[in-house]
C-alpha cells in the first residue's frame, strides 16, 4: 500500500487572501488576532482541499506569514542583536522588522538580505550569524500548526529546515564559518523533536536539499554527525528530504544517514532511483517525489505508476510514499477556476490541487481500482494529445532556427568602435544618469487596468490614461534632470507576463499566483508551444515616450533567458530549444525598436544568474546557450544603436565571463545593499563596458540622501575609470511611491553631476 502525501502547499491562497490580510495589516488597517486568524483559515482551508484531493498525511509548519527560512531563524532566536528588543517586545512587530526593516517610532531597523530560494523565483530572507552565536528555542510554531491540524482531524507531518541546510541558507557577518555553528544550533531540534512527539506527531519531515549540491567533506561531515545527534533525539521518526535534483554522487552517502526515510526528487533526477533503491537501507521508507511541484503539466502517470512498482518489487516489505518532487510552493493551488485557458490546452495542465489528485490515482491504480484505471487511461490521453497536438509546432519558425548563423549573435564591430560611435550619436555628459525601467505602479495604474480587463473602462480610456502617466513619467524625469529616460512600464502588469500575452505559444492564468517573496505575487505564463511573436510588443509605447522629448528614451524588453526562467516552460523539448525560440522573437522586436527611432535598447536579464545548475558539471553548457540566447536577441543592432542589460538579485563571481560575453554596452546591477561588494567581480575580470552599479536600495521604503549616494559612487570610481560608470538605482521602482522615487532621484542627479564637478576640476 502506498500512502499519499506532497512536501509542502502554496500558502498565499487562491485569491491571494494572506497578501490582503499581510497588506491591511502593514497598512494598520487591521490587527494582529485578524492577521492570525486569516492565516489559520488558510492553513485549514489548505490541508482540507488536499485531504479532499486524496492526500492522506498532509505536511505542517509548511505555511508562514513570510518566509519558512526567516522562521526558523526566529525560532532559533538567530537573530541580529540590533532587532532583539523588539522582538521580545511584540513578536509580529520584530519579524516583520527583520523582513521589512521598520523606520517607525524611533526605529531604525534595517531589513534582512534577501536572496533567491535555489534555482526558483521565490525568495528567501538571509540568516545572519556570527562566531559564538547562540541559539534558544524561543518559539513553537511547528508544535501549534501540528496541534491545530491535528485537533482538526488530519493526519499532520511537521516540516522543518535541516539543521546543516538551514546554517548553508544563513550568512555570518564576520566571515567565520557556518558550520562551526552546528553543535550549538543542534539541541535546539533535539528539543523540538521532543516537543513533536509529545504532541502526538509520528513523522518529521526535514528537509535537507543541500544534499543534492556538490558537497565538500567538511559538509558531509556536518551532515553525518548533525544526523546523528538527530538519530539520538526522542523525538517522530525522520523523512530526509531532499528535492530540486538528483543526489548523484551523494547518493550512498544521504541514504545512509541515520533516518527512517529518505526522499528523493524524481522530477529532476528520473534516473536515480534505481541507484537509491540499491544503496538504501531495507529499513527505511521511501518517499517518491513523482508529481512536478516546479511546472504545470499534469503528470506521465505510467511512468510514475512503474517508479512506484518498482520502488514497491525491490522494498517489498518497505513503506513507500507518494509525493511530490518538492514543496508545491513554486506552482499555482488549482486549475479548477481557470475557465479562460484555451479548452485545448486546460487538459494537459495540473495545478497543486490536481497534483495531489494525480499521486491519489497512482496509488489507487496500483490495487486497480476501477475509477483510477479510467483516470489513469485519460491522463494518458492528454498527454498524448498535447504531444501530438498542432498547436504546438510552427514549422516556419523550425526552418528559421536551422537556418541561424553565429554571426546574427555579434555585432557589427568591437565595443570600443561602438563606444565612440554611440558617444558621438548620443552625446551623454560624463555619469550619465538613468533609471532601470518601472516607474511606481499605483494602486490607481492596477485599478485601471483591472477595471479594463472587467471591461468596466474602454480600450481607447484606459489607453488614453496610460499616455497621460507616461507623459507625466517623462515630464517628471526631465525635470529631475536624467540623462536617459524610460517611458515607465505603466501598461505592464509584469515585466514577463506582459510579453508573455503577446505571444504565440504563451498561455496565462486568471489566478495563477505564486509567491515571489512575502506578499509579492508572480503569474508566471505558461510556455506550450514554439514560441512567434504576431506583433511588435513595445514600439508603440517606446515611440510615444520618444515623441515627448530630444532626449533618448530607452526601449525596454525582457531578455530570453529571463522570459524563460520565470515561465512554466514546456517539458517536450530542451529549454534551450524554447529559449532560442524567444530570442527570435524579442531579436525581431529589438530590430523594430531601432528601426522606429529608438537609439538605446534595455534588455533586462535579472534571471540569467538563477537559472543557473545547481551543479557545477552543468554550469557550461547552460551558460553557453543562454549567453548565445541574449546574443542573438541583442545584437542584430548597428553600432550606434546601445545595448543595455540589467540584472539584479546576482552574485557575479561565478558567471561573469558569461556577463562579459554578452557584450551589452552597458550593463546595470544591484550593489546598494551590498555597500558595492557585487562590483568586484567586475573590477577582478577588468569588464570593459558601461557599468552601472546600483546606489538606490529600490527594495526599502527608506530614501538615501545625496552624501550616501555620492560615497557609492567614489567608491565605484576608485576602482573603475570614469567613461565606465553609468549611475542609477538598483531596479526598477513599480514597488515605490512617487514622493520616495522623487526625491531619491533629486538626489542621485545631484550627486552625479557633483562628481562631473569633481573631475572636470582635477582635468
Ligand atoms: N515575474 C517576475 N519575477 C520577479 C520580478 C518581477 O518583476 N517579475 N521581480 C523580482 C522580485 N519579485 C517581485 C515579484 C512581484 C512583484 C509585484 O509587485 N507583484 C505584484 C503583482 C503584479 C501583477 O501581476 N499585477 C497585476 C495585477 C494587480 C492586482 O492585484 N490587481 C487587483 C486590482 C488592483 C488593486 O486593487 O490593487 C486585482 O486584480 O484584484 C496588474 O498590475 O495588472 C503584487 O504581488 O502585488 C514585485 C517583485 C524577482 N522576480
Ligand atoms: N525593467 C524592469 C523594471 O524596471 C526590470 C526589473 S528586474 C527585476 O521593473
Ligand atoms: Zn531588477
Amino acid at each position: 500500500m502506498s500512502l499519499v502525501t506532497y512536501l509542502g502547499f502554496p500558502r498565499i491562497g487562491l485569491k491571494r487572501e494572506l497578501k490582503r490580510a499581510l497588506e491591511s495589516f502593514w497598512r494598520g488597517e487591521s490587527d494582529a488576532a485578524a492577521l492570525q486568524q486569516a492565516a489559520s483559515e488558510l492553513r485549514l482551508r489548505h490541508w482540507r482541499l488536499a485531504q479532499d484531493a486524496g492526500a492522506d498525511v498532509v505536511p505542517v509548519n509548511d505555511f508562514s506569514l513570510y518566509d519558512h527560512v526567516l522562521d526558523h531563524a526566529v525560532m532559533f532566536d538567530a537573530v541580529p542583536d540590533s532587532h532583539r528588543a523588539v522582538l521580545d517586545a511584540d513578536f509580529l512587530t520584530g519579524y516583520f522588522a527583520l523582513a521589512r526593516g521598520l523606520q517607525k517610532d524611533g526605529h531604525d531597523l534595517r531589513a534582512l538580505e534577501m536572496t533567491k530560494w535555489f534555482d526558483t523565483n521565490y525568495h528567501y530572507l538571509v540568516p545572519e550569524l556570527r562566531r559564538g552565536q547562540t541559539f534558544r528555542l524561543r518559539d513553537d510554531k511547528p508544535v501549534r500548526e501540528f496541534i491545530q491540524a491535528r485537533d482538526a482531524g488530519l493526519r499532520p507531518r511537521p516540516v522543518l529546515l535541516g539543521p546543516v541546510s538551514f546554517l548553508l541558507l544563513a550568512k555570518t557577518t564576520d566571515g567565520s564559518a557556518r558550520l562551526a555553528l552546528l553543535d550549538a544550533l543542534l539541541p535546539c531540534y533535539v528539543q523540538l523533536l521532543a516537543a513533536l512527539k509529545q504532541a502526538g506527531a509520528e513523522w518529521v519531515q526535514i528537509d535537507e536539499p543541500f544534499l543534492v549540491l556538490d558537497l565538500d567533506e567538511d559538509t558531509r561531515h556536518a551532515y553525518e554527525h548533525a544526523w546523528e545527534v538527530l538519530s539520538r533525539a526522542d523525538g517522530p521518526k525522520r523523512l530526509l528530504t531532499t528535492y530540486f535534483g538528483a543526489l548523484g554522487d551523494n547518493a550512498a552517502f544521504a541514504a545512509r544517514l541515520p533516518a527512517n526515510g529518505l526522499h528523493i526528487d524524481l522530477v529532476r533526477g528520473p534516473d536515480q532511483l534505481d541507484d537509491v533503491l540499491r544503496v538504501l537501507p531495507s529499513d527505511r521508507t521511501l518517499s517518491l517525489g513523482l508529481a512536478d511541484g516546479r511546472n504545470v503539466w499534469r503528470a506521465d502517470l505510467d511512468k510514475a505508476l512503474l517508479a512506484s512498482q518498482r520502488a514497491h518489487a525491490q522494498l517489498p516489505s518497505r513503506q513507500i510514499w507518494l509525493s511530490s518532487s518538492c514543496s508545491l510552493l513554486h506552482v499555482p493551488i488549482d486549475l479548477a477556476p481557470e475557465t479562460a485557458l484555451p479548452g485545448a490546452i486546460r487538459p494537459w495542465l495540473s495545478f497543486a490541487r490536481q497534483k495531489i489528485e494525480e499521486l491519489r490515482t497512482i496509488a489507487d491504480a496500483q490495487r486497480n481500482d476501477a475509477g483510477a484505471l479510467a483516470a489513469l487511461a485519460a491522463a494518458r490521453a492528454a498527454r498524448a494529445a498535447r504531444l501530438l497536438s498542432p498547436l504546438v509546432t510552427r514549422p516556419g519558425l523550425r526552418r528559421r532556427l536551422e537556418a541561424l548563423t553565429a554571426d546574427q549573435g555579434t555585432r557589427k564591430s568591437p565595443y570600443a568602435v561602438r563606444a565612440e560611435r554611440q558617444r558621438e550619436a548620443l552625446r551623454l555628459p560624463l555619469f550619465p544618469t538613468t533609471t532601470i525601467g518601472s516607474f511606481p505602479q499605483t494602486r490607481a495604474v492596477r485599478e485601471a487596468r483591472a477595471r479594463n480587463r472587467a471591461g468596466l473602462l474602454s480600450d481607447a480610456d484606459y489607453q488614453a490614461y496610460l499616455e497621460k502617466e507616461t507623459a507625466a513619467a517623462v515630464q517628471t524625469q526631465e525635470q529631475l534632470g536624467i540623462d536617459v529616460l524610460v517611458h515607465g512600464e505603466f501598461e505592464r502588469n509584469d515585466m514577463v507576463e506582459y510579453f508573455g500575452e503577446q505571444l504565440d505559444g504563451y498561455a496565462f492564468t486568471r489566478l495563477g499566483w505564486v509567491q515571489s517573496y512575502g506578499s509579492r505575487c508572480v503569474k508566471p505564463p505558461i510556455i506550450y508551444g514554439d514560441v512567434t511573436r504576431p506583433a511588435a510588443m513595445t514600439v508603440q509605447w517606446s515611440r510615444y515616450a520618444q515623441s515627448l522629448t530630444i532626449l533618448p528614451m530607452k526601449g525596454m524588453l525582457t531578455g530570453p533567458v529571463t522570459m524563460l526562467n520565470w515561465s512554466f516552460v514546456r517539458d517536450d523539448q530542451p529549454r534551450a530549444d524554447t529559449c532560442r525560440q524567444i530570442a527570435l522573437a524579442l531579436r525581431d522586436e529589438v530590430l523594430d525598436l531601432e528601426a522606429a527611432g529608438i537609439r538605446i535598447i534595455q534588455i533586462d536579464e535579472p534571471a540569467l544568474r538563477e537559472g543557473l545548475p545547481l551543479r557545477r558539471t552543468d554550469w557550461a553548457a547552460y551558460l553557453q546557450w543562454a549567453v548565445e540566447c541574449f546574443r542573438l536577441t541583442a545584437n542584430g543592432v548597428a553600432d550606434e544603436t546601445q545595448i543595455h542589460t540589467h540584472m539584479c538579485y546576482s552574485e557575479f563571481n561565478d558567471i561573469i565571463d558569461a556577463v562579459a560575453a554578452m557584450d551589452a554596452d552597458v550593463v546595470s546591477i544591484e550593489t546598494s545593499r551590498s555597500r558595492m561588494e557585487l562590483l568586484d567581480a567586475f573590477v577582478r575580470f577588468r569588464y570593459p563596458n558601461g557599468i552601472g552599479p546600483g546606489v538606490y536600495d529600490i527594495h526599502s521604503p527608506r530614501v538615501p540622501g545625496k552624501a550616501e549616494m555620492l560615497g557609492l559612487l567614489r567608491k565605484a570610481l576608485d576602482v573603475l575609470p570614469a567613461e565606465q560608470l553609468w549611475v542609477n538605482p538598483d531596479c526598477g521602482l513599480k514597488t515605490r511611491d512617487w514622493p520616495e522615487v522623487r526625491t531619491a532621484l533629486a538626489a542621485m542627479v545631484s550627486a552625479a553631476r557633483e562628481l562631473r564637478l569633481g573631475v572636470e576640476a582635477a582635468a
